[in-house]
């Protein structure tokens, strides 16, 4: 049997996918199940030099995370920025590595929310497969879209777990996902999932995640921080709206939460090389705050699905750091939603949702 007639007796609906009639001969084809793919950002193997180096050279020789042509940017990456900042960046997840998986955090968060969403789906039958990658660093996206594939899928939902959409982070998932597309032969159907900045049930959880932070410590905060992963200034006047998402994100929550400008402020974090970053910087913006007066302050980032190295080294230990080095006294870093039950709530609405049609 050729390609054509299995592709024309495959079925088009998932009920029908126990009905293919193959020939006695014919290989066994699976066929008519649906994926769905959580991708986050990376993670390195180890803290060590070298899976640091791996990890850093292949997220910063994307395009999509630097814009700089080549002929500028690869002498200072492989002169410069590969030989110093493995070692720099390897000692920051040591304080916050997962030491019995030998994993990232991110990692782990990622691998939980993938299993929980499989439970949440399970009512979608056995025909509904769930997995998770990363796009730097392991399990890669290729390799888990081709394991999709290999199991039947023919439809694949790809979910870039990023709230807010900027081009060096949604953008450069979606790319590696149809660039694995452009070399298989016969290629699933696939969906990406918008940015869900706005999404009313994002904005819930995140408003439940402040409230129940705050019933739970003994102390009320003069101002709440939502920072945000910085970007260079040049990719948003070039037109990437994520700033303009942070602000909505933003705005809604201080209205779910009914306060005022000045109770919640927007800052950006994490920046990187010599260009200006979309401003206010949060490790600025934390030491003006205590230098002016202000003693107690909460930190909330709800730019990230997962905690991660940006959050819980960065945040939670340098910026507290500088919070109390100005002269504050008080400082909690709200925890991101991660696997819990709201977080796993804002999922599975955005995972129904882009499914529609589709089961
Ligand atoms: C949540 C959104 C993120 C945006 C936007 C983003 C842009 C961006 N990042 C870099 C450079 C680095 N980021 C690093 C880590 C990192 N970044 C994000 C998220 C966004 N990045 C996450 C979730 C993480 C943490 C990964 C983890 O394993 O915990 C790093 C690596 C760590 C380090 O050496 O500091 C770099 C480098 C750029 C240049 C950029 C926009 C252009
Ligand atoms: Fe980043
Ligand atoms: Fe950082």
């Amino acid at each position: 049997m050729d390609l054509m007639e299995k592709t024309a007796e495959a079925p088009s609906r998932r009920k029908d996918m126990r009905s293919v009639r193959l020939p006695k001969d014919h290989r066994p084809v699976k066929a008519g199940r649906v994926g769905v793919l959580l991708v986050n950002l990376g993670t390195p193997d180890g803290t060590g030099y070298w899976p640091m180096r791996r990890y850093l050279e292949e997220f910063l020789t994307d395009k999509r995370v630097i814009e700089w042509p080549k002929a500028l940017w690869y002498p200072i990456l492989y002169g410069i920025v590969l030989n110093t900042r493995p070692k720099k960046s390897g000692r920051a997840y040591d304080e916050i590595w997962n030491r019995e998986r030998d994993e990232s955090p991110l990692r782990t968060i990622t691998r939980s929310q993938s299993d929980l969403l499989g439970e949440r789906l399970s009512d979608l039958g056995e025909d509904v497969l769930v997995d998770w990658a990363m796009r730097y660093g392991k399990p890669s996206i290729a390799s888990r879209l081709t394991r999709l594939q290999e199991e039947g899928c023919e439809r694949i939902l790809v979910f870039p777990l990023y709230p807010q959409y900027a081009a060096s982070t949604t953008a450069t998932v979606n790319d590696e996902a149809f660039r694995t597309l452009m070399r298989m032969r016969w290629q699933p159907a696939l969906r990406t999932v918008p940015p869900y900045h706005d999404d009313p049930a994002y904005i819930d959880a995140l408003a439940a995640s402040v409230e129940a932070k705050l019933a739970e410590i003994d102390f009320e905060p003069e101002v709440v921080i939502a920072s945000y992963h910085g970007i260079p200034k040049s990719y948003f006047d070039k037109g990437d709206p994520y700033y303009c998402h942070c602000q909505k994100t933003t705005r809604l929550l201080r209205e779910r939460l009914g306060w005022s400008k000045d109770r919640l402020i927007v800052t950006f974090q994490s920046r990187f090389g010599p260009e200006e970053w979309l401003q206010p910087y949060t490790d600025k913006t934390v030491e003006a705050l205590a230098k002016a007066g202000t003693k107690k302050i909460a930190v909330i980032n709800p730019g990230f699905a997962s905690d991660c190295l940006e959050t819980l080294e960065e945040i939670a230990g340098e910026a507290k750091e500088i919070f109390e080095h100005a002269g504050g006294e008080r400082f909690v870093h709200i925890p991101c939603l991660n696997d819990s039950v709201g977080g796993m709530d804002v999922i599975e609405a955005a995972v129904r949702r882009e499914l529609s049609g589709w089961l």
